[in-house]
């Protein structure tokens, strides 16, 4: 098959377009799969993150933002039940106590597990800045092996802000808050309106969600400003 001329990343690697893909285009659903890697370190116009003044206070748990949510829900068996509390500025700690049901080698966390744990805790940050985003980029390193019935002691901070684009870093200790680091990431979170979610989501989820008495649960859900 004819392939076009590789070309250089922001990593170094080589990307090679294929043939087919979309250019130019951007959006929820047709983010061209040839779009660049842009870097996770924030341009020199970014601001520092402020946060709301509504925030919870340092040390208040954050709660879940959704029942059915695989990261921090209660209404899942074998989700990770990851319980987030806010911390100074736009900062949380968080735990993850693993489950069997999150191995992937025998008696050890899988890798993927751990990665949603670091996900789970850095998307928790908006909350804080009373933001609506998403995960745009997630880089992740595996330090050490976390085994099954750990406590896995998370923090994430925000660093950055441009435009729509949110800067932040999380790592993972086990053995103790002041533990080995076991997991790291930094992440790059992209803000997007309330329609992201409803013109995306299967609809039974969303009216579910939107239809609740709680307000502050419905603002919760998708992370937005009551
Ligand atoms: C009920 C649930 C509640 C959810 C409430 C939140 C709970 C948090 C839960 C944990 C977090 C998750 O799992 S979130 C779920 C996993 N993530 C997703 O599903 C996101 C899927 N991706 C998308 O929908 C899209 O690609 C978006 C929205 C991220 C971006 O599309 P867009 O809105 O059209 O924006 P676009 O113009 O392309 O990009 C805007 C700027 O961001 C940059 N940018 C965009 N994407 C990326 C990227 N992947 N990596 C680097 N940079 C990127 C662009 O270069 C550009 O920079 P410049 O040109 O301006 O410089």
């Amino acid at each position: 098959m004819a392939r076009g001329p590789a070309q250089a990343t922001d990593t170094g690697r080589e990307r090679i377009p294929r043939k087919g893909r979309v250019s130019g285009v951007s959006g929820a659903t047709n983010r061209p799969e040839s779009a660049g890697r842009p870097s996770l370190t924030p341009p020199p116009d970014a601001t520092a993150p402020a946060r709301h003044p509504d925030a919870p206070a340092p040390g208040e748990l954050l709660g879940a933002h959704y029942d059915q949510c695989f990261g921090c829900g209660e209404g899942l068996p074998h989700g990770l039940h990851l319980a987030a509390r806010a911390d100074e500025g736009v900062s949380v700690t968080a735990e993850f106590t693993v489950q069997p049901a999150h191995q992937g080698a025998p008696g050890l966390a899988h890798g993927g597990v751990l990665a949603t744990a670091l996900d789970e805790t850095l998307g928790s940050l908006n909350w804080l800045r009373r933001a609506i985003a998403v995960t745009g980029r997630l880089e992740s390193d595996f330090l050490r092996p976390v085994p099954v019935g750990s406590v896995l002691y998370l923090s994430a901070r925000c660093t950055a802000v441009a435009g729509r684009k949110i800067y932040s870093s999380a790592e993972g200790r086990i053995g103790g808050p002041d533990g080995p680091v076991a997991v790291r990431a930094e992440a790059l979170f992209i803000e997007v309106k309330l329609d992201h979610f409803t013109q995306n989501g299967r609809p039974e989820e969303i009216r579910a969600a939107m239809s609740d008495p709680d307000q502050v649960k419905v603002a919760r859900a998708f992370e937005v400003n009551p």
